[in-house]
């Protein structure tokens, strides 16, 4: 069967990231209160391609993946190791991976104790460069409750407030809970999101927000300056946005900070 794939190219143009993307995939993620967790991600897996070859070979992506069976754990050492692996298997000197999940966390009401699960959306990406150096970054969008400080100083009653969404990507130097940072993020907003609250859960929330006023500035300057004080994060980037609840647009804020200049090796 002839291998269109694997012909040559005359077009001298080296491609940077050729591969799979948006594959469903069942993983399991550390967990730190169960051990680990089952969840579906998204998985986007590329390398690179030289100029005198006509395509790369889509289904070594999947084939390697499928060696996980349903047992694939997003730990720093299997994605280091599928890092090598696509390299090795498809002949390429850089490879990629960026892995989309949902995560679940188990939060109890503030004030009745009721339990429910809060999804935050979280994202590995891994690039394993020509040098066989390994680069991991952590992401989570973290969804958070904001009161305008501006509001409530000029008003009789009230201030507005509004749900929020914080993306904090990490480099680290070793492992990271993804708890740890949801968390870092929560302590810098008005209030954090529950999934359950009660009514006496409602009053509590309400109160503690309009006790804790923030704009999204206040919100990155708050967790960068806890970022800067963490030993273990090399490198973040930071972003607040606040839906707002008295425009159509949000408010938004970014910082990216190198605090030192390298990567997390796996
Ligand atoms: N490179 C490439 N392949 C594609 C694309 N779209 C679909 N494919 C298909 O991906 C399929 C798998 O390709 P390969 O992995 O090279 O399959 P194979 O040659 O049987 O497998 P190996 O022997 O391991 O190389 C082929 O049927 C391609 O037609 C594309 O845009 N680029």
């Amino acid at each position: 069967m002839i291998d269109i794939q694997k012909q040559p190219d005359y077009r001298n143009i080296p491609i940077d990231q050729v591969g799979i993307k948006n594959l469903k995939y069942p993983v399991r993620v550390l967990d730190r209160s169960n051990g680990t967790q089952h969840t579906v991600a998204s998985i986007n897996m590329y390398v690179d391609l030289p100029h005198h070859s006509k395509g790369t070979h889509m289904s070594r992506f999947v084939e390697l993946l499928h060696s996980f069976r349903n047992d694939l754990e997003l730990s720093l050492t299997t994605l280091s190791h599928i890092l090598d692996e696509m390299k090795k298997i498809l002949g390429a000197k850089s490879s990629h991976v960026d892995i989309s999940f949902p995560y679940f966390i188990e939060k109890k009401a503030p004030e009745s104790g009721s339990p429910g699960l809060v999804d935050y959306s979280c994202r590995f990406l891994g690039t394993s460069n020509e040098n066989d150096e390994i680069d991991l970054v952590s992401e989570v969008v973290v969804p958070i409750t904001s009161l305008c400080p501006c509001s409530k100083e000029i008003s009789v009653h009230g201030a507005h407030n509004q749900r929020g969404e914080v993306r904090l990507s990490t480099r680290f130097r070793k492992f990271n809970w993804i708890e740890d940072m949801i968390e870092l993020v929560e302590r810098a907003a008005s209030c954090e999101i529950y999934s359950v609250l009660k009514r006496v859960d409602e009053k509590y929330v309400t109160e503690l927000a309009y006790n804790n006023p923030k704009f999204v500035e206040d919100i990155v300057r708050d967790i960068a300056t806890a970022l800067n004080e963490d030993d273990n994060i090399t490198w973040f980037e930071l972003s607040a946005e606040n839906f707002e609840s008295i425009h159509n647009h949000s408010a938004y804020a970014y910082i990216t900070s190198s605090k030192e200049d390298v990567g997390t090796k796996g």
